[in-house]
């Protein structure tokens, strides 16, 4: 959706206003959007975000750090305009490339062509197709962790910091003032023209909450991009969306951390959870039987949940937290119940490459089910050690012994007694 799309003609612009000093030569230059309630088609914003946009003026010229939204292109070049003269930008920092972030960059190259962009390798094939017939004229030079950009007296030091969120993402450091430009890492989105987090109202709620839409699917890549950054002497952080964090940065990157982390210290054992839901409960004894095998085994500790029992969220918590998770679905009207497809198109909320995934249902004649679940956690790049269990109606004893032996075999997986196998999608099809 776009912003405009998105924006209620009930909320009044808020007055545009200059440029927003951080330190001498330092300037916030970007936009306030105050009417956004709807973000990236993922997330609600109450009270609307910014783009933040920098300037940063050295002896030898101006680097300007990421743009805005197009709708918002002309606030921004105001703003740049109030601190800079286009032919002394010598630098264009991206940050990140997403739309937000960038769409005032054609113009500010079409304004500014001498200037050189710096962005990560991983932003390159994204600007080329964001930049189209103007990329090849562009003076762009991709760089990584360490590198510097000299601006005259002072530096911009890069940390290649990739997926959080897109895979292009980096940081900017301005080692001699130790401000730490961020893009959308501890960004919020929270729309306050006094931007400073000593100024602004209680924005910890948009924090936490534009983590958990934008960040929680690539909790580990937050983790790396911390490992970088804790080390560095810190002044001033400053995101690309919401408040500007001058108080005490480093408790930011604590609060980041907590929610980075494990929502539980992990236990001695791998941890499989089953999940089933089940209309005449045969899948439900098949769900009994695969917890049997696996509970058996050392090392392994199995939880079972009736999806018919329980609110869907909680769910997902649970299943950011565990090694593995078995999910059973009878077959209704040739496909999986609606119960299992809103718990996995949730899945894509949370981390789950490389988790352990399964599929085990009972059907009646055609038996699609356990397939379609099958090529979904494996969309959602889990790994799939082991062919789905299918029973045709009520389960017989062999067929729960199998079960029994199917949850010996996934549990066996969890803790590398089982030799690695992957399931193929051609070998799915064919069942
Ligand atoms: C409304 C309805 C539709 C069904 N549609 C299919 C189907 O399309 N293909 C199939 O293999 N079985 C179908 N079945 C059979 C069920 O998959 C079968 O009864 C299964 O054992 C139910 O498992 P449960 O006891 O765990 O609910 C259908 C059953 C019902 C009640």
């Amino acid at each position: 959706m776009t912003a405009a799309a998105a924006r209620p003609a009930s909320v009044p612009p808020l007055p545009s206003g200059g440029p927003v000093e951080i330190v001498p030569g330092v300037h916030w230059i970007g936009a306030f959007d105050p009417g956004l309630r709807s973000f990236d088609t993922l997330m609600k914003t109450a009270n609307g975000t910014s783009y933040n946009a920098y300037a940063v003026r050295g002896s030898a010229g101006v680097a300007v750090i990421d743009t805005v939204h197009a709708d918002h292109a002309e606030a921004f070049f105001a703003r740049l305009e109030a601190v800079a003269r286009y032919d002394e930008i010598t630098q264009i920092v991206l940050n990140h490339l997403e739309p937000d972030h960038s769409g005032a960059l054609p113009e500010l190259l079409r304004r500014a062509p001498q200037a050189e962009i710096r962005l990560s390798p991983r932003g390159l094939p994204i600007l080329r197709a964001l930049l189209r017939d103007a990329f090849e004229a562009a003076r762009i030079l991709p760089v990584t962790t360490g590198a510097e950009a000299d601006l005259g007296g002072r530096r911009l030091r890069f940390l290649t910091t990739p997926n959080v969120h897109w895979p292009d993402t980096q940081c900017s450091y301005l080692v001699e003032e130790g401000i730490l430009f961020t893009c959308d890492l501890l960004g919020s989105h929270y729309c306050d023209e006094r931007l400073f987090d000593d100024r602004v109202g209680d924005f910890r709620f948009a924090m936490d909450h534009y983590f958990d839409r934008l960040m929680r699917p690539f909790r580990s890549f937050v983790t790396q991009a911390l490992d970088l950054i804790e080390p560095l002497e810190l002044s001033v952080i400053a995101p690309s969306h919401g408040p500007v964090l001058r108080t005490d940065p480093r408790g930011y990157l604590g609060r980041y951390r907590r929610l980075a982390g494990p929502r539980s210290a992990p236990g001695p054992d791998r941890t499989l959870a089953i999940l089933y839901i089940s209309a005449h409960g045969a899948t439900a004894r098949l769900a009994q039987a695969i917890r049997d095998g696996a509970a058996g085994e050392p090392g392994v500790r199995v939880s079972l949940f009736d999806l018919e029992g329980g609110e869907l969220h909680p769910f997902l918590d649970l299943i950011e937290e565990v090694d593995g998770i078995a999910l059973g679905t009878p077959t209704i009207n040739g496909d999986a119940v609606r119960a299992i497809w809103e718990l996995l198109a949730m899945l894509v909320d949370i981390e789950t490459r490389g988790k352990l995934g399964a599929a085990f249902g009972s059907y009646g004649w055609s038996g699609e089910a356990v397939r379609q679940v099958e090529a979904r956690l494996q969309g959602l790049k889990m790994r799939l050690p082991e062919p789905g269990l299918k029973v045709k109606l009520n389960p017989a004893e062999e067929d729960l012994e199998e079960a029994r032996a199917f949850g010996r075999r996934l549990a066996a997986h969890l803790t590398g007694r089982a030799p690695p196998r992957e399931v193929d999608l051609a070998d799915l099809a064919s069942r």
